[in-house]
């Protein structure tokens, strides 16, 4: 069972963003896909849940094909968090019992709002849940997003930069959240990040994009620094700090003594 992407290409009219990008997840991990602004991090996860249509390329889920799978059906497994929310009018509860739509044919049931109940809890939401939703700050409000992604009880998340708007203490508690969630549930979570310090924190897979073609896609074992200067054009060091990989930018000097001047030079 697992998540499979062949081949998979798209551009905006005649510009090309990306091609051939194609990678094979196992349930219960997190990818996080990394990329330059501009990369095409964004654009992918839409062709992934087919807010945008490919120009070519396979997408399969627990061997199901997903190009090809009623709307109803591919939002029962596939939840997306996009990177902003509209304007909100409902109140956070409706907004997160909006997860449950693909599963409520007249009303909600018991369960339907239990399970609202207990994400509000667990993602500490609750003292909010009457408030409308666009009365919430930028971070509040992600959350909440992100809350109605897993009332949907999704087999793949799709995130898109989930932390962009929240404090250290807040995406230290989401990704933690997502990463128990994805271990306990076995489902796969595909989540685009600007955070290298996070992404080695909480990715078990990184997907590079790199000038429209995908540079890598690795564990996160199999990170290396030249992987991180190809594509960010900038010199770096993995180090580890208390268990985790910390990347630390190098100064020229640094990247001289680290690497030897004519990869510097290399750029
Ligand atoms: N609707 C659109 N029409 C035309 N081009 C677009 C459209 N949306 C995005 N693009 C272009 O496609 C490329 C990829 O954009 P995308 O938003 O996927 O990048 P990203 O890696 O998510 O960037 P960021 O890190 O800045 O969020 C960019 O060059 C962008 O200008």
């Amino acid at each position: 069972m697992t998540f499979f992407v062949q081949d998979l290409s798209f551009g905006y009219g005649s510009d090309p963003v990306f091609s051939g990008v194609g990678f094979e997840l196992p349930p219960g991990c997190v990818c996080g896909v990394l990329g330059v602004n501009g990369a095409g991090k964004s654009t992918l996860l839409k062709c992934l849940i087919r807010i945008l249509t490919p120009s070519c390329g396979e997408v399969h889920l627990n061997g199901r094909d997903l190009r090809r799978m009623p709307r109803r059906q591919l939002s029962r497994h596939v939840a997306y968090v996009p990177q902003s929310s509209g304007a909100q009018l409902l109140s956070v509860f409706d907004t997160v019992l909006l997860g449950r739509k693909p599963y409520i044919t007249w009303a909600p049931s018991r369960k339907d709002l239990a399970m609202v109940e207990k994400i509000l809890v667990t993602m500490h939401l609750d003292h909010l849940a009457l408030r409308p939703a666009g009365s919430l700050s930028g971070g509040e409000l992600q959350k909440v997003t992100i809350a109605r992604a897993l009332a949907q009880e999704p087999e793949l998340l799709l995130m898109d930069e989930p932390t962009s708007s929240l404090d250290l203490k807040n995406q230290m508690a989401v990704m933690d959240r997502m990463s128990e969630v994805v271990a306990s549930q076995g489902l796969t979570a595909v989540v685009s990040m600007h955070d290298l310090n996070l992404a080695f924190r909480h990715a078990d897979y990184f997907l590079l994009l790199n000038n429209g073609t995908m540079e890598a896609f690795c564990s996160r074992d199999e990170v290396t620094p030249e992987m991180i200067r190809k594509v960010y054009g900038l010199p770096v060091a993995l180090e580890r700090v208390r268990g985790h990989t910390v990347v630390v930018p190098l100064d020229s000097h640094q990247a001289t003594v680290a690497m030897g001047p004519s990869l510097v030079k290399a750029g």
